[in-house]
């Protein structure tokens, strides 16, 4: 297991910020620490302050420790110092609407560039939940938030220089999902495999009309599905503790997101699934442009609120 699961190490210019989206813990930390560790700026999007201050500590910690270790094989002059990685904290929370915009808002007022947007966070609840925004809870995290970002945070990834990427992690249980527009919002009926599958598929059907509506094109989104990973996730329901020993640890997890966002070799990919390190193929369904056209109408009006009021200059819709 995770043999073929790696990232080419580059150097990352330390300039270049990327968003992590639930980079407190699961895949998210890893994704965070290595993309630090390879020199980039890192700003972990969670929702609570001293859980993220918790674990941009220990991400200091254990790469001094994996450095020093590394290090030791080295002679005396060949050995330097640990550097301080370049990680910060915002707050964000997918399960609303207004926090979710304050949290575009704080960003938009640093007035800093953006190169790529890691969205790894979601959830995956096993009876049904209703945010206060009166959405079924991961329709709202995992997909409609996500989105919101997405088109606020597109022109300043557009004007932030070469390779901008969007990286979605979404998961193979997008196989689960379907689109009914009547039962979108668990209106009529919830399964908790079905609507965070709904959640994910819905994660890369907006992947594909959005490469296609967006009008420039120099910013490449994909989607990501980790494996089957052990963390919190996962864990959390007898499923995911008895298939434990087949799982995924939280780095080999988020060894598909990194190279997605960093590998070189993969400027100017997008539209595309990757799954185990490399572009894969999906099923038909999240192709179909009907379907598509149909999950963003609804999805428009529901943001209707919240958009960027320039929206049209950049998307044909
Ligand atoms: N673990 C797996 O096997 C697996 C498989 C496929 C896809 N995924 C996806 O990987 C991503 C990461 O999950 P994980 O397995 O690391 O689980 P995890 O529970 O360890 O991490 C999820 C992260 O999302 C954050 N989050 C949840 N709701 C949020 C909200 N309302 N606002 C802001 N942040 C929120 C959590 O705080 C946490 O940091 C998720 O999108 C998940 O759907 C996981």
């Amino acid at each position: 297991m995770g043999s073929n699961l790696s990232f080419p190490e580059v150097e990352i210019p330390p300039e270049r910020t990327y968003i992590v989206t639930g980079g407190n813990t699961g895949i998210g930390y890893y994704i965070a620490k290595e993309i630090s560790r390879m020199g980039g700026h890192v700003i972990i999007a969670c929702r609570n302050m001293s859980k993220a201050e918790t674990a941009i500590q220990q991400m200091q910690e254990e790469y001094e420790k994996e450095f020093k270790e590394k290090q030791a094989k080295l002679s005396e002059t060949e050995r330097t110092e640990p550097r301080r990685l370049n990680i910060e904290k915002m707050e964000l929370d997918l399960a609303s609407f207004e926090k979710t915009m304050r949290f575009i808002e704080e960003f938009k007022a640093r007035n800093c560039p953006l190169h790529v947007l890691i969205l790894n966070a979601g959830i995956h609840v096993h009876n049904k939940e209703m945010t206060e925004d009166s959405y079924e809870m991961m329709l709202q995290s995992n997909y409609l938030s996500n989105l919101l970002i997405i088109l606020h945070f597109l022109p300043l990834l557009q004007t932030s220089g070469e390779d901008c990427r969007i990286v979605q992690t979404t998961s193979a249980g997008y196989r689960f999902g379907k689109l009914d527009t009547n039962n979108i919002n668990a209106q009529q009926s919830f399964s908790s495999i079905t609507n965070y599958g709904n959640s994910k598929l819905f994660q890369i059907m907006s992947m594909h009309w959005l490469t296609r509506h967006v009008k420039d094109k120099s910013v490449t989104i994909t989607s990501c599905h980790p494996g089957y990973v052990k963390t919190q996730m996962t864990q959390g329901y007898s499923f995911g503790r008895a298939m434990a020993a087949f799982s995924r640890n939280g780095y080999e997890g988020a060894t598909t997101i990194i190279k997605a966002a960093t590998d070189p070799s993969y400027k100017g990919e997008t539209g595309v699934y990757f799954s185990d390190c490399k572009i894969s193929s999906t099923t038909s369904y999240p192709k179909n442009i009907e379907r598509q056209d149909e999950l963003m109408t609804y999805s428009f009006q529901v943001l209707d609120k919240y958009l960027p009021r320039d929206i049209k200059q950049y998307i044909d819709m």
